[in-house]
Parts: structure tokens; sequence; C-alpha cells
């Protein structure tokens, strides 16, 4: 049975005086990989960051389900080129999210679980590669594996994939439909890419000025994409 892990309730939101969007009802359900789509500017980060609770709802409710304290959210960034002299290596910037102030080395138990999420994402043979000399593909899975390391069951990757190659991208997005069908992960994705949400999603999400439309993912044809680029 599936069970909601996120309701949006007449959800509002606006930088002061700018709208962003208004009355937005959505229920995210438990296994779900979601695309979210829309035009630029249409608001697709700013739902993230009131997902991340980095913002907060101006009007309307954003609920996790069963509780706030059940659903743990790991967040993958769009891409970003990384210094070549960056000092870390794969490993260690995987394991920064279990960095504690005054306590900058890492349990045992916590050196396992990196050795392992390391393997998840096969990222263990270049583990000791500096990430700033890393591949695109290499970089955007350290962030992966960094997202998932404390295992979070709500996964957002926003736009993550957008610079990488048609190879790289199907890696990525091949290691994160394996953990939605293995353990029931919950996807957000983020994407510009049409294509891409057909094949990796299952449902559909798209943002247009001051409206949104939300369907299973096969309802998503190009003439609707086309009549929603159009509003
Ligand atoms: N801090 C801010 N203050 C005021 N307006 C903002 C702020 N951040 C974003 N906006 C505006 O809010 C709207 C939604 O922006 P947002 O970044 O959420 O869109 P988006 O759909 O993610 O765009 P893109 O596809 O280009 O990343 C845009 O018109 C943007 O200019």
């Amino acid at each position: 049975m599936t069970e909601p892990i996120l309701k949006l309730t007449d959800l509002d939101f606006a930088y002061s005086d700018k709208r962003v969007f208004t009355g937005l009802n959505y229920t995210l359900n438990q296994g779900d990989f979601l695309s979210i789509v829309g035009e630029n500017g249409v608001g697709k980060t700013t739902l993230m960051k009131l997902i991340l609770q980095e913002l907060k709802p101006t009007g309307g409710e954003l609920a996790f389900l069963p509780t706030r304290q059940a659903v743990k959210v790991g967040y993958v960034p769009q891409f970003r080129n990384i210094d070549p002299e960056y000092p870390l290596c794969i490993e260690d910037f995987v394991g920064l999210n279990f960095a504690k102030v005054g306590l900058p080395w890492l349990t045992k138990k916590e050196r396992q679980r990196v050795t392992e999420i390391l393997a998840e994402t096969k990222l263990t043979p270049m583990r000791k590669r500096p990430l700033g000399q890393a591949s695109g593909g290499e970089k955007q899975k350290a962030y992966l594996a960094q997202a998932l390391l404390d295992k979070p069951n709500l996964l957002i990757l926003d736009e993550s994939t957008a610079s990488l190659d048609p190879v790289a991208k199907t890696e990525l997005l091949d290691l994160v439909k394996q953990l939605n069908e293995d353990l029931a992960l919950t996807v957000i994705f983020v994407t510009h890419d049409i294509p891409l949400a057909r094949r990796y999603a299952n449902k559909y999400l798209f943002l247009t000025p001051g409206n949104y439309e939300a369907d299973d993912i096969t309802a998503l044809t190009d003439e609707k994409v086309g009549r929603m680029r159009n509003v």
C-alpha cells in the first residue's frame, strides 16, 4: 500500500511582492519517483527550498508524513565545477556529512558506512582521487553518495544531471532508480529534460506560471508538453 511522505496543501509562496505559486496541492507517496518540470523561473528551485525548509510557505501547508522526524531528506545539487586544487579526495568528501565540530575523524561505524556507500555508488575504484580532478559524472556521483550517506528516505535531485553527458546521466539515474526500486527510496527529480523524466519517473508535476498539472508520467505526452509550454 502506498503511504504519503509529503503533502502540499494550498501552498502559496511569494518573495515579498513576487508571487511564485499559489494554491499548490500535491501528495507524494513513498516510493514515488516524481519529476518536477517547467520553464525557467516558474518556481522549481523555490519549491525545493520549501521542502528543504530553507524557506517558509507564505500560505497553506507543507507537511512531512507520518511525522517530520520520520522523513530524512537527502539533496544532490546542480552540477558545480570544483576547483582542481580542491583538497579532499572522493572518499573524504563523501564522509564530510558525518563531520562534527571538534571531532573531524570518523568512528569505525561511520567509516564502514562510507565504504558501503562508495561501493553502492560504484566509486570504490576512484575513492582516493582528488575530487577536483574527477570527471563530471564522478563528481555528481560523489554528491549523490554524500547525500545518501545518512540513509535518507526522500532524495532530491535538483537538475543534478543537467551538465552531464548522456552516459554519465544514465549512470547516475540508473543508480538512483535502483535505490528507488530496491529500497522504495522516494525521489524528486527536478529537470528540463522531458525524455529523461519519462524514462525514470512514474509521476510528474508540471509547473507553469500561476498554475500546475500533476499526473502519472504516461500522461506527459509531447502534445501536452507543447500546450503547457505555451500557457
Ligand atoms: N531570493 C529571491 N528573491 C526574489 N525573487 C526570487 C528569488 N529567488 C528566485 N526568485 C524569483 O522567483 C521565481 C522562481 O524562481 P526559481 O529559481 O524557483 O525558478 P526555477 O523554476 O527553479 O528556474 P530555473 O529553471 O531557471 O532554475 C523567478 O521569477 C525568480 O526570479
